[in-house]
């Protein structure tokens, strides 16, 4: 006679939080990132609750095994376009050149992670994960970005477990990881596929933002109501969009805000410049801001996306210093976008972002940190303006002018 197993006293209390989790997110209006955080939590927390400890533990240190099959997956090109829906072991086998059973236990692992679907034995499928990796852009940056991530803890040896970043003197991991003295962009710009991967990785968000939730930068910040009334004559600035990429934020703004006036200005290190085609009604502007003073005066907004998360407080600080003269007080203001982590229980997609920033010297601020970094650089904040995305939008003034 088959004997029941014990059940794990929590797992109901846990079930129904999930629940729960999934009722309020399901209610919530567009997707709000923190009804999604806490149903993933729950999520996760179900799975755990079934686990006896050291079989989560287990689970927990091997997953050292699942970066290396995804490289070596993207490497072989069984992570690519498939002629075919469906693809057995065999024809993988043959399109790639590695043998039948290594891509089978290659396979298992990616299939265990979500990667691909198996449809039987040996017999597998794309899935929306295995797509989207597939990319070429996100697997040559992923890979460059990998060895200082992986050598983090000789480098945190070395310097003695002090937070990276709190010297301009002290090299940083990325440099540390890869036995260079280039700085992470300074490597980028000696490579040029993965800079230009890195480029398109930066535009794919604006796709993603707009089909996943149904916003675009232009939304993140009433730039008609803030910054709309600033614009006088055509030839006032409206926006610069300081280490700009490709372009993509202005251009989002000049499709969906087609009444906002005034000039947009991209700013670009010269060899992303060269290499990209800046977008219609957009000025490009070859800038670096590390070394000289912001060179368009009495713009109504210098806008700064994603920069500060790659930099140290004080190269942060040095950024912030070369932008300050060219500042009109009581009139331009500093627009800063990114993730902004609460202060507890923040996602894991920003604790693992705030990792791979990390390597830069850089990483993530929260609220707190934001206000302290920014007063002592003369700024104050005048806003913190929540996006459903992971984006937050901060906006500061000089100083004297409040
Ligand atoms: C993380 S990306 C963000 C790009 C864009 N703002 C966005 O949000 O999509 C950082 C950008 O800073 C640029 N950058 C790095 N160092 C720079 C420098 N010293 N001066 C100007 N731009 C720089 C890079 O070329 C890159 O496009």
């Amino acid at each position: 006679m088959a004997v029941a197993m014990p059940r794990e006293s929590n797992i109901d209390t846990v079930f129904q939080r999930l629940v729960d989790s999934y009722n309020t997110f399901s209610q919530a209006p567009n997707g709000s990132p923190k009804a999604k955080a806490q149903l993933q939590s729950a999520a996760k927390e179900l799975i755990a609750a079934t686990q006896a400890p050291y079989e989560a533990a287990l689970a927990f240190a091997m997953q050292n095994a699942l970066f290396p099959c995804f490289i070596a997956a993207g490497d072989c090109g069984i992570l690519s376009q498939w002629p075919k829906v469906t693809m057995t072991a065999e024809e993988l086998a043959e399109k790639t050149g590695a043998e039948r059973r290594l891509i089978a236990r290659l396979m298992r692992v990616l299939v265990g992670a979500g990667v691909f679907n198996e449809l039987g034995e040996e017999l597998y499928s794309h899935n929306q994960l295995s797509t989207t990796l597939s990319k070429p852009s996100l697997l040559s940056v992923t890979k460059f970005a990998s060895p200082a991530v992986a050598r983090l803890p000789e480098y945190l040896a070395a310097t003695s477990y002090r937070n990276p970043g709190y010297s301009t003197e002290v090299s940083t991991p990325f440099q540390f990881g890869n036995n260079t003295p280039l700085g992470f962009y300074q490597a980028l710009a000696a490579n040029d596929n993965v800079r230009k991967g890195f480029d398109d990785q930066m535009k794919a968000h604006v796709a993603m933002e707009r089909a996943k939730f149904q916003t675009g930068f232009a939304s993140m910040f009433d730039f008609e109501g803030e910054v709309g009334p600033l614009i006088k004559s055509p030839e006032d600035v409206a926006l610069v969009d300081v280490g700009g990429s490709q372009g993509h934020v202005l251009e989002d703004v000049r499709k969906h805000l087609p009444g906002f006036k005034g000039r947009l200005i991209l700013e670009e290190l010269p060899e992303t410049l060269q290499s990209i085609t800046v977008p219609e009604g957009i000025e490009a502007v070859p800038y670096n801001f590390l070394e000289s003073e912001q060179p368009i005066k009495g713009a109504a907004c210098y806008l700064l996306r994603q920069i500060f998360l790659n930099w140290s407080d004080a190269r942060g600080h040095q950024i912030l210093r070369n932008t300050l003269p060219a500042m009109k007080r009581g009139y331009s203001r500093l627009l800063i976008m990114e993730p902004v982590p609460p202060p507890a229980a923040a996602p894991m997609a920003a604790a693992m972002l705030d990792i791979q920033m990390m390597q830069m010297g850089g990483g993530l601020r929260t609220e707190k940190q934001w206000r302290a970094f920014l007063d002592d650089a003369g700024f104050e904040v005048r806003n913190f303006w929540p996006s459903n995305s992971n984006q937050t939008v901060i906006e500061a003034v000089p100083k004297a002018q409040v």
